[in-house]
């Protein structure tokens, strides 16, 4: 009899610690899935693998905050863009080669004397779609520089509430990792002109970003360079201009660039061989270099129809034919230029006291539009913040 209630008793006790062995697992695989850094966290290892094993050695110490920014980071070998894959900038392209990608790649040439200091902030600024991301990851290219691509989304990321302890990983990161490029584009949507409507995080994030921003600046071991770019120079505040002592126009092509550009973008492509470069240029006037890339994409479109026309035809064909010159012109007689048209871009309004500018200003447009919306995407994530209700 006591012999049963014991086994009974010891029975009970079985079930209920497998109970709650099952309740703890439940519990512990729930919490689990719900972490919100567990999948950016995920993500930012595997990144940090790839990244320690282009530098052939392992990057032990890093923090979480730097993990995130570590997603944020790429390896310039994975950098499809070269300053040859750009068309016209010459000028342009000659001053960032010497001011930025020398510096970053033979720091030892500007050791010597006080004249010769690396660039620590560069500023590229012009009308949307005329190369300036392009530009900025060709420098990462050529220079072999990491390059960190600043998201304003990421830092304001509401996991991860403490925004400054983002903002001082990326340039703890970037130290750990040199040569590194941090680039910042719609760098008037983060560093821009303080308005009363700006929140206290993104005023915080700010002023830790200049003042990280001008330790980098008295490091002479640091190989950090920050490059920053944006459609609307003048909404950017002297302090910030200030720290950006070299600026590069990039303005709307000319018909020489455009001529350039378009061979750069159908370099390598099946085109017939009398492609009349010039004349193209000088029918796409106002085109910049995003204008004329969806031009040569919508008319590649025209033999792959022709194509398919013969089929249904019944006439088998093995590949579409060559794109000509006849293609380009019709999609330039029906297209109009993009964005450019409705828009304005305000350009520095001869704010440059200080400043290096490598083209004359001029009469171009932008599409504020997306600006506007770019700003509304800011504030949303920052309302978004669980502590940004909080007084
Ligand atoms: N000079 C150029 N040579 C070749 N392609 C170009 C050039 N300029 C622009 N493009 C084409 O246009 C696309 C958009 O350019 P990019 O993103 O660099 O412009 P952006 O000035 O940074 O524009 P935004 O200010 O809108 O970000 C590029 O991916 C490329 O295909």
């Amino acid at each position: 009899m006591g012999g049963s209630s014991e086994t009974k008793f010891l029975q009970e006790l079985i079930l209920y610690a497998a109970s709650a062995a099952l309740s703890c697992l439940v519990l512990f695989a729930g919490l689990r899935h719900l972490d919100p850094n567990r999948e950016a966290s995920k993500k930012a290892l595997e990144h940090k693998k790839e990244i320690a094993k282009r530098l052939g050695r392992p990057l032990i110490q890093t923090n979480p905050y730097e993990d995130v920014i570590a997603c944020d980071v790429i390896n310039p070998d994975h950098i499809d863009v070269e300053f040859e894959s750009i068309g016209g900038l010459e000028t342009i392209k000659q001053a960032l080669y010497e001011l930025v990608i020398l510096p970053l790649k033979r720091p030892d040439l500007f050791s010597h004397g006080k004249l010769l200091g690396p660039q620590k902030g560069v500023l590229l600024y012009g009308p949307p779609g005329t190369g300036k991301t392009m530009l900025a990851k060709a420098i990462a290219k050529e220079s072999g520089a990491v390059f960190i691509n600043v998201r304003v989304s990421n830092l304001m990321s509401k996991w991860f509430g403490d925004a400054q302890k983002l903002v001082s990983a990326v340039f703890s990161l970037a130290y750990k990792l040199q040569p590194a490029i941090i680039f910042i584009d719609e760098v008037d949507s983060f560093l821009g002109q303080r308005r009363t409507s700006d929140h206290e995080a993104l005023l915080n994030m700010k002023t830790e970003f200049m003042a990280l921003w001008d330790g980098f600046t008295t490091d002479k071991n640091a190989r950090v360079m920050v490059l920053t770019a944006t459609n609307r120079p003048s909404e950017l505040d002297e302090a910030i201009l200030r720290r950006l002592p070299q600026a590069f126009e990039i303005g709307m092509p000319d018909r020489r660039e455009r001529a350039e550009i378009l061979k750069v973008i159908l370099k390598g492509e099946r085109i017939e061989d009398n492609i009349d470069f010039d004349r193209l240029a000088g029918l796409s006037e106002g085109y910049t270099g995003s204008d004329l890339f969806e031009l040569c994409k919508k008319a590649a479109y025209f033999p792959i129809r022709e194509l398919l026309d013969e089929e249904k035809k019944g006439n088998r064909s093995t590949a579409p034919r060559p794109l000509s010159q006849s293609d380009l012109e019709k999609v330039l007689s029906t297209s109009q230029k993009t964005n450019v048209a409705a828009s304005e871009y305000t350009g520095l309004n001869g704010q440059s006291p200080s400043w290096t500018v490598h083209r004359d200003s001029g009469d171009y447009q932008f599409q504020a539009a997306i600006n506007e919306l770019s700003k509304l995407v800011v504030s949303q994530i920052i309302n978004l913040q669980p502590d940004a209700q909080d007084p």
